[in-house]
Formats: structure tokens, C-alpha cells, sequence
């Protein structure tokens, strides 16, 4: 990604990570267009907001077939400009269907509630309604999935959206832009912004017609923005940053928590905020697991996204290969045990930004690869005696997103269900696995609002209540 001037114009530039070609370029608007982008959208709210809840599910619902139809060239786009590999491409795809096939439901399920009044002669009753035109920014590792399950929960209440893609990811952006523009919605009732971040975070900030902000991405950004949409005391949601604990106890599975602390933590190589980063493995079993690791690890192909038999493609862009290289050559500086993978030397000029999967073993809390997010396909293990102290250590971390147990003791599996500070709990399960109907959403450093995104919860954030007291 980055800008060029073309006459007067600037462009914001996006590659194929995987060969680093240009793919294309979409104009950067001026501060001209963001004001009349949201004024537009403030209009076409007015005629959306007078469209019935079940009727606007119905357009979500349109929204999904469009973007079946769309299936082929939409996951061709997440393979050449995010590097997913083609079978994790297509399953976003789907998963952003599911996602509007859900959320459309929400449109007949927008319920209020009836309560008894004191007084016979009043009925007292409350409703929940739109709150206008609503500002959202996403980041580039989930580009059509998270998009959507923020601007889906917003149309089905009612409200307009403009929406911040990231640079990384912009065909995608403007591909599931064309959709919303070819469907039933009003015109102009979701609009992108092509700009820079900040720009686009001041803007939502300062203009009056904007009444929410919702956010992915890192915690550092996130928490700029609550502190630039703060003095207007709009609503904010952010999502940001995970460190997500594994742990895997002696009567675990451990072929099957091998496999998934793969699916887990190197889905999209490692770049999700849900994705593993620590594997706390109990000494009984540690040679065992890291064995069987270490053994699944040399299955893990890292090559062209669009062959079938990669497992991983390129992390997204040159600045994201620099950070997780540098967090490498951070557990070589402090040297860790290196059980997988390592730092091979960096890419010629003309290849795509590879990273092969890394394990460091033995490593311990102190050390910065097991405190701070890396994004990448790099894993820590910890190993230890006594689960009571593992508890302690998985939560003893700025984040809490998502977590794994591998256990068939249910003692084990309660104990760490009520005591691991993380919003998503998995037992048996990979850190990363959601599903469209659960709330989403963490806690700690990892989300600020409280509100939770997809499952009906996802709506809230999007309404505010009403409350009518009528006198017969
Ligand atoms: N938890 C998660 O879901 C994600 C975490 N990350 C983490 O963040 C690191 C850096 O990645 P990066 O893409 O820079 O993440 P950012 O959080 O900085 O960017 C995410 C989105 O926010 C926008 N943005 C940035 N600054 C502002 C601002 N002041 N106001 C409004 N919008 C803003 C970006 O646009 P622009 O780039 O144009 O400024 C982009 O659309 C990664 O290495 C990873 O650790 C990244 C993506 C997702
Ligand atoms: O895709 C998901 O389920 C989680 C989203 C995610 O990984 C992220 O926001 O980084």
C-alpha cells in the first residue's frame, strides 16, 4: 500500500502480497467529499428508517444471495490482495453470508417491551430505534466478513452507514461497495471513504450527523479514537488486539489440540485477533506435544495462495513482514528455545512476504513474545506444574479475546470456564471458532463499549431506546 500523486490527485495503492504487484488503486477524497458522503447519507437514512425492521432484513437477506452470486471473483480478490489461500478465502465468503442470513432475522426480532403501568389508564411501552448515520472503520485481515457484521446489525436497525475499509484491502472494499450499490437499499445509504485512517477519525469525531463509531483493529488506534469521539460523548465500540491462551492439560488429546492450535493460530497466518499465541502444556505431556507439534508444524505449507495444498499464504503487506520478523529476531535475541521455524533470510526483491510458522518453547511470561500481540504465524509454549498457577499466567496479559482449554475433566474445564479472563471460551476447541448467532467480542484491553458484535447482541449497539407512557 501506498500513496502517489497522479496530477493532483493522490492514490492509495494496493499489491498482491504473495508476488507484491500492484493490483490497482482507488483516488484518495478530500474533506469535501467526507462531509458530503455523510450529508448524503444522513438523507438516504430518512427514507430507510421509515422502511419496516422485517422489510429491511428482507434486503440483507438480498444482500446475501448478491454476494453468492459474487462467490467466484470475491474470493479470487481475498486470495490476491489479503493472501488468504483459497479454501480459507472461500470460507469467508460463506461465513459473510451467514452472517446477513442471521442478522437479516434480526429486522422481525427488533422487539421493545410492554410493562404493566401503575396507572390502568396508561399503557407504558418502550421501542428500540435508529440512532442516524453511524461511522465504521475496519482493518484488512477479515476484509468482507467484518465489514459486514458491523454494517449488517447497523442497516437491519435502520441507521446509514459510512465505512472506513482498510488500504490494504480496498478492492474488496470497493467490490462489496458495488454490491450494496446494486441492491434495494437506498441510494447513498452505505457510503466508503477512501482516506487516511486519522482524517477519516477526526471526521467521524467532529461532525455532528455521525452518532457512532465502531472499530477493529489494533488497541493503539482504538484507543485514540475513544479519545477523539470522547468530547462529543457518542457512542463507541472497538474491537482490538488478542494474546490468546492455550492450554492443554495432561489427559488432553493431544494429535487433535495439535491440529487446532494449527487451525487456530496460523488461520490467515496468525493474523486474526482470535488467533493462538500461547500454549500453556502441562510438563507431563510437554515432549509428547511438542513432538506431535512439531511433526504437524512440517506439514503446514506456506506457499502460492492459490494452490490447493498451501495451508498458508503471505502476511498482508512489507510492514507486517517487518514486524513479525522483528519479533523473531526478538526470541533469537533472547534465546529462546527454537523448536520450529525460525528466520530465514528476507525475501528477494521480487517475492511475496512469506513467513514460515515459528514455535520458541520454554518461554516465559517475562518474555515480550509472550506479552505482546504479534500478528503473525509465531507461537509461544509454556510449559507448567500446577494448573491454579497456568490460570493466573494466561490472564496475567493486557488482552482478553479468545482461549482454549483441551481437557476431558470437567472439573478442569469449569475451573477454567469461570476463571479465564477472556470473552470467547473454547474447550476443545480452536480459538478462533465463532459462530455468526454467539456474541463476539472480549474483554480487558481487547474491547471498549461493552457492546458485544454478531448474535442479536450485535444490534444493540446500533439503537437506542425509546420509552412512550400513553393515557388512554
Ligand atoms: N485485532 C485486530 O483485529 C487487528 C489488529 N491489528 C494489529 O495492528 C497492527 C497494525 O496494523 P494496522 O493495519 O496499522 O492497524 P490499525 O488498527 O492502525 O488500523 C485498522 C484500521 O483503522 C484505521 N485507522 C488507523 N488510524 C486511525 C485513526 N486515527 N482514526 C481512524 N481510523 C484509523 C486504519 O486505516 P489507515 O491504515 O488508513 O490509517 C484501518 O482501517 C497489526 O500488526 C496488528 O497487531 C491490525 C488489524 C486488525
Ligand atoms: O474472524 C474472526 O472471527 C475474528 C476477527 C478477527 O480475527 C479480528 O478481528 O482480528
Amino acid at each position: 500500500m501506498g500513496t502517489t500523486s497522479i496530477t493532483e490527485e493522490k492514490e492509495m495503492e494496493t499489491i498482491n502480497p504473495a508476488t507484491k504487484e500492484k493490483l490497482g488503486a482507488l483516488r484518495i477524497i478530500n474533506e469535501k467529499e467526507i462531509n458530503q458522503k455523510i450529508e448524503s447519507a444522513e438523507q438516504a437514512q430518512k427514507v430507510w428508517r421509515k422502511t419496516s425492521a422485517p422489510n429491511r432484513g428482507d434486503v440483507l437477506l438480498e444482500l446475501a444471495t448478491l454476494i453468492e452470486q459474487e462467490k467466484e471473483g470475491l474470493t479470487q480478490l481475498l486470495v490476491d490482495e489479503a493472501g488468504k489461500c483459497t479454501a480459507q478465502a472461500a470460507g469467508e465468503v460463506d461465513r459473510t453470508t451467514s452472517i446477513l442470513r442471521f442478522l437479516a432475522g434480526e429486522g422481525a426480532r427488533l422487539t421493545g417491551t410492554t410493562i404493566p403501568s401503575t396507572d390502568i389508564n396508561i399503557m407504558a411501552y418502550s421501542v428500540q430505534r435508529p440512532l442516524g448515520v453511524v461511522g465504521i472503520i475496519t482493518p484488512w485481515n477479515v476484509p468482507l466478513a467484518i465489514p459486514v457484521w458491523k454494517i449488517a446489525p447497523a442497516l437491519v436497525a435502520g441507521n446509514a452507514v459510512v465505512w472506513k475499509p482498510a488500504p490494504q484491502t480496498i478492492l474488496i472494499a470497493e467490490k462489496l461497495q458495488e454490491i450494496f450499490d446494486a441492491s434495494s437499499l437506498p441510494e447513498g445509504l452505505v457510503q466508503m471513504v477512501i482516506a487516511p485512517g486519522p482524517e477519516v477519525g477526526k471526521k467521524f469525531a467532529e461532525h455532528e450527523t455521525i452518532k457512532a463509531v465502531s472499530f477493529t483493529g489494533s488497541t493503539d488506534t482504538g484507543r485514540i479514537i475513544n479519545q477523539m469521539v470522547a468530547p462529543r460523548g457518542i457512542r463507541f465500540q472497538a474491537e482490538m488486539g488478542g494474546k490468546n491462551p492455550f492450554i492443554i492439560m495432561p489427559d488432553a488429546n493431544l494429535e487433535r489440540a495439535a491440529a487446532d492450535v494449527i487451525a487456530g493460530g496460523l488461520l490467515d497466518g496468525g493474523q486474526r485477533c482470535t488467533a493462538t499465541s500461547r500454549i500453556f502444556v502441562h510438563q507431563s505431556v510437554h515432549q509428547a506435544f511438542r513432538k506431535e507439534l512439531t511433526k504437524q508444524l512440517a506439514n503446514v505449507r506456506v506457499g502460492n495462495p492459490h494452490d490447493a495444498l498451501s495451508i498458508m499464504g503471505p502476511v498482508v503487506d512489507e510492514q507486517q513482514y517487518r514486524t513479525v520478523r522483528s519479533y523473531i529476531q526478538s526470541g533469537i535475541d533472547e534465546q529462546l528455545d527454537l523448536a520450529f521455524g525460525g528466520l530465514p533470510p528476507a525475501v528477494e526483491e521480487n517475492k511475496g512476504y512469506f513467513i514460515q510458522p515459528t514455535l520458541f518453547d520454554h518461554v516465559t511470561q517475562e518474555s515480550k513474545l509472550a506479552q505482546e500481540e504479534i500478528f503473525g504465524p509465531v507461537l509461544v509454549m509454556i510449559p507448567f506444574d500446577d494448573f491454579d498457577a497456568c490460570l493466573e499466567q494466561a490472564n496475567d496479559i493486557r488482552y482478553g479475546l479468545s482461549s482454549s482449554i483441551y481437557t476431558q475433566n470437567i472439573d478442569w474445564a469449569l475451573q477454567y470456564v469461570e476463571e479465564i479472563e477472556s470473552g470467547l471460551v473454547h474447550i476443545n476447541l480452536p480459538s478462533a471458532y465463532s459462530e455468526p448467532q454467539m456474541p463476539f467480542g472480549g474483554i480487558k484491553a481487547t474491547g471498549i463499549g461493552g457492546f458485544r458484535e454478531l448474535g442479536q447482541h450485535a444490534v444493540s449497539f446500533y439503537t437506542e431506546w425509546k420509552t412512550i407512557y400513553a393515557r388512554k
